[in-house]
């Protein structure tokens, strides 16, 4: 049988005793009271010693009761006034009585027979009796000194000497009930001491002392009981769905993505819209509603080439074969600025800025958008953008790689796709992932940027592109029903919220 140090220790010393007091125990152990107790109830699980229990009627002594057992109750105190001046008026008393003690005094003495009481032109005489001369100890005497020795004295043996009720009466004890607890060494303990216990200290730390002197040899080490309940503790973590955004990006690294990054939330319209192939005043424009900034109102616009290239694919379609939208471009609508409404526009900063070729691309941004906010929306969200450039892509491809996508950052098990519109992609698909709970979940756009729109850029091979709104997916993964909740300050949630990949 494993025995810890402290249930050898306290089994050895109970068997000593054999039956003992819980306090005399401690005593004995010269343990602290809980690590006895933990013994103790160790022992008894284990048959080896037994806990018992009792409780009792007790009797301790009061406020006013302590008070009379330092300075003499009141008929003690009246009768030494008698014995000095024989003749006492009540007034004389006055100084040897509280008010409230006074009131009573009468009837008391008499009781006692200790004086007899005249009227004496209309006031009270007291004289001392041949009683009151010898006066000796009384049951209730008794009774306090009992009590002011021992403190808590058993019912019975209190009744023994006065009714309880007495010293009730006088306010000078009070009832109470104890419990006693008593340790009691089992057959089986008794035997296991007799043949025996070797007592080794334990030691909870191993610590370069006992390494060096080499008495970590002679020592047992307590053991750990790993599955004894704690108090929780909530160590400082990542907001959830930070943690989830810092997992996305590192997924994307591990899949050979590049990230595109920006210091800023605020875009031109050239670089949200224009760069993109969105005419300006044209019903595409609105594929989603924007903000815009009203101070500054306007930025700046890129490199002359650039804005020339991409005027000219707006107005005539510059040199792809296409008509173009067959406007006149305003370059001072381009420079307005706006909180950027989608990823998107960084890829079209980096297409801009050159690109390698083969190569993929990813950036995780804060975008805008006026909507009702409610569990679903948000006018502030997330989205994951990024794009695959190659020689021989095609649109078979770009389904391939956004299943994969959907696969591994979604974690869903069946994608479909729809046929979409969005002005700077063609064709243009709308995904939707498959939710064991919530059903079909559209995550997000995707298709193969125009030729109006690459070419213009500086990039003659076909890139692949998509835009995920990754909040929603975060949603499911986080188990949450209401978006807001991703930015909530609800302790409870960010405590206990499930980090998840
Ligand atoms: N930018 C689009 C998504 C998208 C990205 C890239 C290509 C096609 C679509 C959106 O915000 O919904």
């Amino acid at each position: 049988m494993e025995l810890s140090y402290q249930e050898k220790l306290t089994l050895i010393k109970l068997s000593e005793v054999g039956r003992t007091k819980f306090e005399e125990l401690v005593k004995r152990t010269g343990l602290d009271q809980v690590a006895v107790m933990r013994a103790v109830l160790g022992l008894q699980s284990k048959g080896l010693a037994k806990l018992h229990e009792k409780s009792e009627r007790v009797v301790r002594l009061t406020e006013t009761g302590r008070k009379y057992a330092e300075i003499g109750l009141p008929e003690w105190r009246a009768l030494a006034v008698l014995k000095e001046k024989k003749k006492v008026t009540l007034d004389d008393m006055g100084n040897v009585l509280s008010e409230d003690e006074l009131k009573p005094i009468v009837g008391l003495l008499r009781k006692e027979g200790w004086a007899s009481v005249r009227k004496e032109d209309g006031k009270l005489v007291l004289e001392i009796t041949e009683k009151g001369l010898n006066a000796e100890e009384r049951p209730i005497d008794a009774a306090l000194k009992f009590l002011t020795e021992k403190r808590t004295v058993p019912l019975d043996e209190i009744e023994g000497l006065i009714p309880v009720k007495e010293l009730k009466r006088r306010k000078i004890a009070e009832e109470d009930s104890v419990t006693e607890r008593f340790v009691e060494i089992a057959p089986e303990g008794a035997e296991l001491v007799k043949g025996g216990i070797e007592l080794r200290e334990e030691v909870s730390n191993l610590t370069p002392e006992l390494i060096k002197s080499g008495k970590w040899r002679e020592v047992e080490f307590k053991r750990f009981n790993i599955s004894a309940p704690v108090r929780r503790i909530y160590p400082g973590k990542k907001q959830p769905y930070r943690a989830f955004l810092d997992k996305i990006r590192k997924r994307l690294i591990e899949m050979g993505f590049i990230e595109m990054v920006s210091d800023s939330l605020i875009e031109t319209q050239f670089w949200n819209f224009d760069a993109l192939f969105q005419p300006q005043n044209h019903p595409a424009r609105d594929w989603t509603d924007t903000y815009q900034l009203k101070y500054p109102k306007s930025g700046h616009l890129p490199m002359e080439e650039l804005v020339a290239s991409v005027k000219a694919a707006h107005e005539h379609g510059g040199d792809t074969g296409s008509r173009g939208w067959g406007y006149v471009w305003s370059p001072e609508r381009a420079m307005l600025l706006m909180p950027r409404a989608h990823g998107t526009a960084l890829s079209g900063r980096q297409l801009a800025r050159g690109v390698e070729i083969p190569g993929k691309y990813f950036t995780i941004q804060r975008v805008f958008r006026p909507d009702v906010l409610d569990r679903t929306h948000l006018i502030e969200f997330n989205q994951v953008d990024g794009f695959v450039v190659g020689e021989d892509l095609h649109f078979r491809n770009l389904l391939g790689i956004l299943k994969r996508f959907a696969v591994e950052i979604a974690g869903a098990k069946k994608v479909k796709f729809l046929p979409d519109y969005y002005p700077f992609t063609e064709p243009s698909v709308q995904m939707s992932a498959y939710h064991p709970e919530l059903g079909w979940v559209e995550f997000g756009g995707a298709g193969i940027f125009r030729e109006e729109m690459t070419k213009a850029l500086g990039v003659d091979v076909p890139v692949i592109a998509w835009g995920i709104g990754i909040d929603r997916l975060a949603m499911f993964k986080l188990g949450i029903d209401d978006i807001r909740y991703l930015f909530s300050y609800d302790l409870r949630w960010l405590r206990e919220a499930r980090l998840v990949w």
